[in-house]
């Protein structure tokens, strides 16, 4: 089922928490919105479901507007048909799972086995099908999540809300379930909105993620695309590139767009043509490297070159499949660089040494999105 948000606001007493957000979900669509603590997106989600009303705008759901500010629509949550899971687990202790998944359906007075089947469909599709009758306080974390999408599932929501349901569970398990979901959402062909701050479980779950800042959507594509090319530096930041730098035209930067010098330094680093390079507007450019673009080697000559700069291991981390070196490069900022493991003679910390990376994996970006 479609969903469609038109120029929603939502304010706080006087506090603006959603500006003027307009987004369209398609049907089978899973749209993550990902963002700092803060930014709006719980507020976002909850509005679909009708627990926020907003100041102004207009929210669809198939062919059902479900709120309008300027015709007074506003239909309550029990009948906007949409589920949500969220990340307490709200599931009944004293209950079993077939109680607990069956209970909405009881609540709408459905027959016994009409009961009995939609429950077994969705405990199957979760994977609890052998678990029906056991007491739900026997359940470990990722199976009470379970248990709680099943029994949102139950009532074939039109669309899905969730809302960082696995941020409670330990690493691995989050893991597992992430992909868990991900096969869900798929195979059910749900239409699904999922908020989190975490950018690994967003770029595993999404088919579209919208990154959010201060209550406003700044880029909205494909996990690879926002991974790939985000649009700001600090969406690049937000998504784990470790080096931001900020940069500055060298004098003699003529006609060449793609040249810069670190700020404050006269290290020259040259930038990828990526849609024709940074626009010479934009003022506040920082260059944007990833740990694990950057080379590193053994050093000895000390010379400068474009994308290619001298200086001295300060830390080394060794974490099994990577190890990540800092180099405070000489009269600039630090580096952090991530080698794989066994392509490397050992460096330590002290060692002089050379840091280079490919122009192409250099991006250079406005610090902000333009409001
Ligand atoms: N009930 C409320 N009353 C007043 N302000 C609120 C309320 N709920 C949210 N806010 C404010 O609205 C803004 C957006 O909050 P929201 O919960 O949507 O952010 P979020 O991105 O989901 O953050 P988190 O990841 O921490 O849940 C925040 O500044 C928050 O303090």
């Amino acid at each position: 089922m479609e969903v469609t948000l038109e120029n929603i606001s939502i304010a706080y007493g006087g506090a603006v928490a959603v500006k003027d957000l307009s987004i369209h979900i398609k049907d089978a669509e899973s749209l993550v919105l990902l963002g700092k603590s803060g930014c709006g997106k719980t507020t976002t989600m909850r509005s679909i479901a009708g627990l926020e009303t907003p100041v102004s705008g207009r929210i669809v759901i198939g062919d059902q507007v479900v709120f309008d500010s300027e015709k007074g629509i506003d239909v309550p949550s029990y009948k906007r048909q949409v589920g949500m899971v969220f990340q307490s687990y709200a599931v009944w202790p004293h209950r079993t799972i077939f109680q607990n998944v069956a209970f909405p359906l009881k609540m709408q007075k459905l027959g016994r086995r009409e009961i009995a089947e939609r429950v077994a469909e969705v405990l199957e599709v979760v994977g609890l099908t052998d678990f029906a009758d056991r007491g739900a306080s026997l359940l470990s974390g990722g199976q009470m999540q379970r248990v709680a999408l099943a029994r949102s599932l139950v009532m074939r929501p039109r669309v899905l809300l969730l809302d960082e349901p696995l941020s409670n569970l330990d690493a691995r398990l989050r893991e597992r379930l992430r992909v868990e979901l991900r096969s869900i959402q798929q195979k059910l062909d749900l239409t699904c909105v999922y908020v989190t701050h975490d950018q690994t479980e967003a770029l595993a779950l999404a088919d579209r993620v919208a990154l959010m800042q201060s209550g406003r959507i700044v880029q909205c594509a494909g996990p690879e695309e926002v991974y790939e090319r985000p649009l700001s530096a600090s969406i690049a930041d937000f998504l784990g590139v470790a080096n931001i730098l900020p940069v500055d035209r060298p004098l003699d930067a003529g006609a060449d767009a793609r040249r810069f010098r670190l700020a404050s330094t006269d290290l020259p680093v040259e930038c990828g043509d990526v849609d024709g390079g940074p626009r010479s507007a934009d003022a506040d450019l920082r260059a944007c490297i990833r740990p694990e673009d950057l080379h590193i080697e053994a050093d000895v000559d000390g010379t400068v070159r474009a994308n290619s700069w001298p200086g001295v291991v300060d830390v080394v981390s060794y974490q099994g499949a990577t190890t990540v070196y800092q180099v405070a490069l000489d009269r600039g900022p630090s580096l952090q660089i991530s080698a794989p493991r066994r392509l490397q003679a050992p460096l330590v910390k002290g060692d002089r040494v050379r840091t280079s990376i490919a122009a192409r994996d250099v991006q250079v970006l406005p610090a902000e999105v333009a409001a």
